[in-house]
């Protein structure tokens, strides 16, 4: 891993829009709706991601956090309502190298050691590139991910937390300026967890890179700069994790979560028996 400090980053300094040429948010959505099935699992969604910083998308399981990286990333289809990625329309061709996106399940060839599955994906993305400077890239995101000490493993006998580094590493590789992270985090140790966390930071604050990362794990909510909390397809708040406590007069963003699930709740039964 890089040399990081053991405190963990503070999430209230971040970079803003400020310096970019065109000031627009990362990822921009207006009434962003999604079909899956016979199912409507995104409803209507109007949210911002700013550039340079660490936004936490978090809810319940199923709620659509996987939904909504798709579509953001252009995977999904059914899409509809206005949804902006980088100052471009989702899904456009010119974004496939600005955006480095990680699902829940790694995609990473088993028959390959990591070092080999970094080698060709980065061939992939740099066509016809020197050696030298493709191996100095694999080197730099194996480190970035801690995975020197496994580099000539193969894939298949990688334990489900260090194949999903190895796909993080893949995303890494191209320095992309907008990450989605699908749960990174799931499967790891506490100081693993730790330690990509301070990645993340320091990718956002030293690089500018934008992250929208999911989680169902409330702790981490208090790692990011912003936060979307999710709940059955739709957003319920939207907001720096310091804002939300106040706002709730909760001590922690869980217990703000709660309190905003009861209120949403409270809210859809009064519109039910005044019908
Ligand atoms: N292929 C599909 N066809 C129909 N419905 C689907 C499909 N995939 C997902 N869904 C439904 O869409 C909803 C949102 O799923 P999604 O995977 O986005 O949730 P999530 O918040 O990422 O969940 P988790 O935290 O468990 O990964 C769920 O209710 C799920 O059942």
């Amino acid at each position: 891993m890089m040399n990081y400090s053991s405190e963990p980053p503070r999430p209230d300094t971040p970079h803003g829009d400020e310096g970019r040429a065109d000031g627009t948010p990362a990822v921009r959505a207006r009434d962003l709706t999604v079909v899956r099935g016979p199912r409507t699992v995104l409803r209507g969604l109007d949210f911002t991601v700013p550039r340079g910083q660490v936004t936490g998308l978090l809810g319940p399981s199923g709620c659509g956090k996987s939904t909504l990286m798709r579509a953001v990333v252009g995977t999904q289809a059914k899409v509809t309502g206005t949804l902006d990625v980088l100052g471009l329309p989702a899904g456009h061709p010119t974004l496939r190298t600005r955006i480095g996106y990680v699902t829940q399940a790694p995609s990473i060839y088993d028959d390959l050691t990591a070092r080999q599955n970094l080698d060709y994906f980065a061939a992939i993305l740099h066509p016809g590139r020197a050696s030298a400077d493709r191996r100095q890239d694999v080197e730099r995101v194996l480190a970035e991910v801690d995975l020197t000490t496994h580099a000539d493993a193969l894939a298949g006998n990688l334990s489900g937390g260090q194949r999903s580094r190895v796909s993080l590493a893949v995303a890494l590789l191209g320095t992309p300026e907008l990450l989605v992270l699908d749960e990174p985090t799931v499967g790891l140790d506490p100081v693993l967890r730790r330690d990509l966390w301070q990645l993340f930071h320091t990718l956002a604050a030293e690089r500018g890179t934008t992250l929208l990362i999911s989680s169902h794990v409330m702790d981490e909510a208090e790692r990011c700069h912003r936060l979307l909390l999710m709940r059955a397809g739709e957003i319920l708040a939207d907001d720096t994790p310091d804002a939300l406590r106040t706002r709730t007069g909760s001590e922690t963003v869980e217990a703000a979560f709660l309190h905003l699930v009861d209120a949403a709740t409270a809210a859809g039964r009064t519109k039910e028996t005044t019908r």
